[in-house]
Formats: C-alpha cells, sequence, structure tokens
C-alpha cells in the first residue's frame, strides 16, 4: 500500500466556501465564521495545505466577495514560494455550481482532483492520504465514510386521521450495516469528475436540487466509488451545536 505523503500524479483541492451558512445562522457567510478566533476557511486551507498532496488549491467564495478573497491572498503570502499555487473563484447558487466553478479554474495537467468542504475544518491529514492513495492505486473516485451509530428510517407525510397525530409516518427501516455517513475530500480522476458534472448541468431543477455531493454524479455515470475510512473529527459544521463542538475539540486540543 502507497502510504507516501505527496501523490503519484499532479493532484489538485478545490474547496468549496461559497455557501451562506442558513443552518448555521452566524449571519455571516460560513467559511468566514470564527472557530478558536480563525474563519473556517483558513482551518480548511490550513488543513489541506498541511497534508502536502496538493499542487494546487482552487477556493470558490460566495459572488461579490472580498474577505474570503483576501484571505486566501494572505495565506499563499505566508506559505511562500514552496506553496501550492492558490487559485479563487467566485462559487455558484449551489455546491454543485460552485465545484464547477473551481473545476473550470483548475490547472492544464491535473490527473487527481479533490473536492473538499471548508465546512468540515477539522479533517485530520490522513483522510486526505488515504483518499489520495486510493486513486493513485487506481480509483477514478474515492470517498471517505464512517459507520452510521443511528437507526435511519424512510418516512412520509401523514393524511387524513392520522395526521391529527403526527405530520410523518414510518415507511421503512435502513439496514444500518449497509450505511456510510459520507465525508470530504472526496477524491475523482480530474476528467471522470468533470464529465460527471457536465452531465449533471443539463438535469432538470428538481434532480439538481437532490445533489448533495459530487460522487453521486459519477455513480450515475456507472463507476465505481471506492469508500476508505473517513474520520469523525472530519464532521461537518452545520448548525451552532456543530460549531460549539468544534471550539470545545480544539480547546481540549490545547489550542
Ligand atoms: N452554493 C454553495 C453552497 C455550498 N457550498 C459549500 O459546500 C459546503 C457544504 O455545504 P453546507 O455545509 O450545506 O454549507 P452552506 O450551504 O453554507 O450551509 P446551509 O445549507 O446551511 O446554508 C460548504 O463548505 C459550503 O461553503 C458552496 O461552495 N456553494
Ligand atoms: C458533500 C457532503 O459534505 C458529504 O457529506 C454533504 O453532502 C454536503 O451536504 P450539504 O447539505 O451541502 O451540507
Amino acid at each position: 500500500m502507497n502510504d507516501a505523503a505527496h501523490p503519484a500524479v499532479p493532484t489538485a483541492v478545490v474547496i468549496v466556501a461559497a455557501g451562506s451558512g442558513t443552518r448555521l445562522g452566524y449571519g455571516l457567510p460560513k467559511a468566514l465564521v470564527p472557530l478558536a478566533g480563525a474563519p473556517l476557511l483558513l482551518h480548511a486551507l490550513r488543513g489541506t495545505a498541511g497534508a502536502g498532496l496538493a499542487e494546487q488549491i482552487c477556493v470558490a467564495v460566495p459572488p461579490g466577495d472580498t474577505e474570503l478573497t483576501a484571505l486566501c491572498r494572505t495565506f499563499a503570502e505566508e506559505l511562500g514560494a514552496t506553496a501550492p499555487d492558490i487559485a479563487v473563484v467566485e462559487g455558484g447558487a449551489t455546491r454543485a455550481d460552485s465545484v464547477r466553478a473551481a473545476l473550470a479554474a483548475l490547472a492544464p495537467g491535473i490527473v487527481h482532483v479533490l473536492v473538499h468542504d471548508a465546512a468540515r475544518p477539522l479533517t485530520p491529514p490522513e483522510v486526505f492520504r488515504r483518499v489520495c492513495d486510493a486513486l493513485d492505486r487506481g480509483a477514478s473516485a474515492v470517498i471517505p465514510a464512517t459507520p452510521v451509530v443511528d437507526t435511519i428510517k424512510s418516512t412520509a407525510p401523514t393524511e387524513g386521521d392520522a395526521a391529527a397525530i403526527a405530520a410523518e409516518v414510518v415507511t421503512g427501516t435502513a439496514v444500518r450495516e449497509q450505511l456510510r455517513a459520507v465525508q470530504t475530500p472526496q477524491g475523482f480522476d480530474a476528467e471522470t469528475l468533470r464529465r460527471a458534472h457536465e452531465v449533471a448541468a443539463g438535469w432538470d431543477p428538481e434532480q439538481a436540487a437532490a445533489i448533495t455531493d459530487d460522487a453521486m454524479l459519477v455513480e450515475s455515470l456507472g463507476t465505481p466509488v471506492y469508500v476508505v475510512p473517513g474520520d469523525l473529527q472530519a464532521f461537518k459544521v452545520t448548525t451552532p451545536l456543530d460549531l460549539h463542538f468544534a471550539e470545545t475539540f480544539i480547546a481540549a486540543q490545547g489550542g
């Protein structure tokens, strides 16, 4: 197994940071929200650069942004000449649009691309490396994932008399052993990911609204998506409780 820190081929990391953070409700674009004194995007940039596998990092920021763009520029200057090239693009209305914008700005010759959420600021470098190693071993698509700990059920809205009892009723229980909670970075052969996004760009609005990660677009091409172990530390900051948990985690680490 190849555990080298550096990938076999030119590799880029796309960091999607153009979301608004509605569920966090902080009153700032989520990537700007402070965690232990630094914006979430800065944590993601440090983690990505620290993993030591990208020759380019391409960050998608909200349209019209100046602050996150300046943060990227400052970070690049601080890293100096040996650092990965850092590009900044305007993201789009959806996460998939933001990924598409970043893919268009990748340097020629990039063979592998990892797509990472700025909203996962504590992702350990080992997760990046596991994804990268699987790509180097020949996968076209790789996702990190963890086992699901809750029981997952499907539900439907109630109707008629049942609606007076509760708004939803259970329609089934998933087989938990077959389920995985999927994280980022997700890694791809760059051409495969481009093709998947080109196809999805033609989907109708209902299908487009149901896109929650990049791997599902590659799945729709019929390409195998391989799974490597994720890490609970790579959790996504989505709600105020997640942010509180991230603060507590960093404080407990002495940071
Ligand atoms: N139009 C969008 C929407 C999301 N993202 C990014 O995709 C990642 C995962 O999205 P999510 O956690 O849902 O972030 P938000 O869209 O900001 O959150 P919310 O849905 O609560 O508004 C985040 O890093 C976010 O910045 C993006 O780049 N462009
Ligand atoms: C890509 C992702 O982080 C994988 O778990 C997730 O699907 C993003 O979902 P969100 O609703 O955009 O937060």
